[in-house]
C-alpha cells in the first residue's frame, strides 16, 4: 500500500475503510484522521493505540462493550460485522454443536455478570479450546487487570484488520 493514498482519503473515505478495524468504534478512525500525514501503517496503528490508551476506564469498557459475544446472538442471527464473523469462523465458534453453544454461553454470561463488559479475545489467534481455557482463566483477574486484559486483545485484533485492509480492501474499496 502507499501510504500517500491513504493520507489524500477525505475523512469520509477514511472512516468508511478504516472505521471497524475496531468493533463497531468508527469513531476512533475519525479522530485519528486528523493526524494526518501518517508515516506508514504502524503510524496509524500507534494512534489508534494512543487514543485508546487516553481513555478513562469507562471509555476502554465502552470500547469492550461494543463487542459481540463469541458464538453468541449476532452470530446465530447473522447480524455480526463481516470482520467478526471471519473471526469467528476462523476460531472455529461457527461450527459450535448446541452443547457447546449452551457452553459458551453459560461462560459469557457468568464473565459479563463478573465484569460487566463481555469477554474479549483475538479469535483469529485462538482456536475453540483457547478461547474457552482463557476465558475460564481470566474470570480468575479483577476488574482492573482483566479490562486491560482485554484491551490488549482489542488491540491484536485490531492489528490484524489493519493488516488485511492493507493487503486486500484498499483495491476494491477506493
Ligand atoms: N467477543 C470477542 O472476542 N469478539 C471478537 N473477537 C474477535 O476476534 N472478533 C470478534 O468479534
Amino acid at each position: 500500500m502507499d501510504i500517500s493514498v491513504v493520507n489524500a482519503l477525505t475523512y469520509e473515505e477514511f472512516v468508511n475503510l478504516f472505521g471497524n478495524v475496531v468493533e463497531k468504534c468508527p469513531i476512533i478512525s475519525a479522530a485519528i484522521w486528523s493526524h494526518r500525514p501518517f508515516k506508514d501503517l504502524a503510524d496509524i496503528e500507534a494512534h489508534i493505540m494512543g487514543f485508546i490508551h487516553s481513555l478513562p476506564d469507562s471509555g476502554k469498557e465502552g470500547i469492550l462493550r461494543c463487542h459481540p459475544d463469541l458464538a453468541g446472538r449476532d452470530l446465530q442471527s447473522g447480524t455480526l460485522t463481516r470482520e467478526s464473523r471471519e473471526e469467528q469462523s476462523q476460531a472455529g465458534m461457527t461450527t459450535l454443536d448446541s452443547a457447546e453453544i449452551q457452553h459458551m454461553y453459560r461462560l459469557n454470561s457468568k464473565y459479563k455478570e463478573r465484569f460487566g463488559f463481555p469477554f474479549v479475545i483475538c479469535a483469529r489467534l485462538n482456536n475453540k479450546a483457547d478461547i474457552v481455557r482463557q476465558l475460564n482463566e481470566r474470570l480468575k483477574n479483577d476488574r482492573a487487570a482483566e479490562r486491560e486484559r482485554a484491551i490488549e486483545e482489542v488491540k491484536k485484533i485490531c492489528s490484524l484488520r489493519l493488516n488485511n485492509i492493507v493487503l486486500s480492501d484498499i483495491q476494491t474499496k477506493l
